[in-house]
């Protein structure tokens, strides 16, 4: 029997109906089928959130994000995190207490991919340490000297974007079995390096947020170019850095 009473969490269409294809909610859906075909959401994994004024959209948990449509979009509003539009049957996806990490810092869109390059650079990096017989934990991907890097700003408490003498340094975080249980280790990365844009989770893919959706998608395909530009020099015995 149908429900007498729908709280207000169940309805609230209004926020992700529109006509405007920038629309958070449409937005969303068109990025993922974009992310889609460059290999970065499939099967379920990664997915986008962006934020306008004080709501934030997210996508749900579980879907194959390229097929999503407006109406499974949540809606959040940002200064009391509680939800003021929830799709019935559906849960928010496990990635939004770490895209509320980068919406605290002030990003306007923060994308999350299982990028195949992006995994590989972590393991690569890892391997590195084991080399030189260090501990892979805490270690950084570094690399310099790649026309590239300039497609990446120079930090939050900076103006202007990287040069191509300048070194970008990604932060790498350990794995963990739960997506939100990445949070704290996600969290202490952003506050010790305060100037990334992009954080490499081991063995998984990458968060990377902008200060609105086109900075964001642009400096997610500028990280993605030089995972896969590193992953190839290395396959070729090219250093990252000189
Ligand atoms: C292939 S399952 C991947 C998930 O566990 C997770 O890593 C992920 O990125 C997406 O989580 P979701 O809750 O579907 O938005
Ligand atoms: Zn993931």
């Amino acid at each position: 029997m149908a429900a007498l009473h729908t709280s207000l969490a169940e309805t609230n269409d209004h926020l992700v109906v529109s006509d405007d294809p920038e629309h958070p909610a449409n937005h969303i859906c068109t990025l993922c089928r974009n992310f889609y075909s460059q290999g970065w959401v499939g099967g379920t994994g990664g997915g986008t959130s962006i934020k306008r004024g004080p709501h934030i959209f997210i996508a749900p948990s579980g879907v194959q994000k390229e097929l999503m449509q407006p109406h499974n979009i949540f809606v959040l509003e940002h200064a009391n995190r509680s939800y003021i539009r929830k799709p019935l049957d559906l849960k928010p996806s496990a990635c939004t207490p770490l895209f509320l990490a980068a919406f605290d810092r002030g990003a306007g869109c923060c994308i999350h991919t299982h990028s195949q390059w992006a995994v590989l650079v972590t393991l690569l990096v890892e391997q590195e340490a084991h080399t030189n017989g260090q501990d892979s934990k805490g270690k950084c991907f570094e690399i310099e000297k790649i026309e590239q890097i300039k497609g990446i700003p120079q930090g939050r408490t900076k103006q202007g974007m990287l040069g191509y003498f300048d070194k970008l340094v990604v932060p790498i975080i350990e794995n963990t079995a739960h997506e939100e249980d990445l949070t704290q280790s996600l969290e202490e990365a952003m506050e010790k390096y305060p100037d990334a844009y992009a954080i490499l989770v081991r063995r998984h893919g990458v968060y990377v947020w902008g200060d609105n959706v086109q900075k964001a998608k642009t400096q997610a395909e500028s990280f993605d170019y030089l995972f896969r530009l590193a992953v190839e020099m290395k396959r070729l015995g090219l250093p990252w850095v000189a």
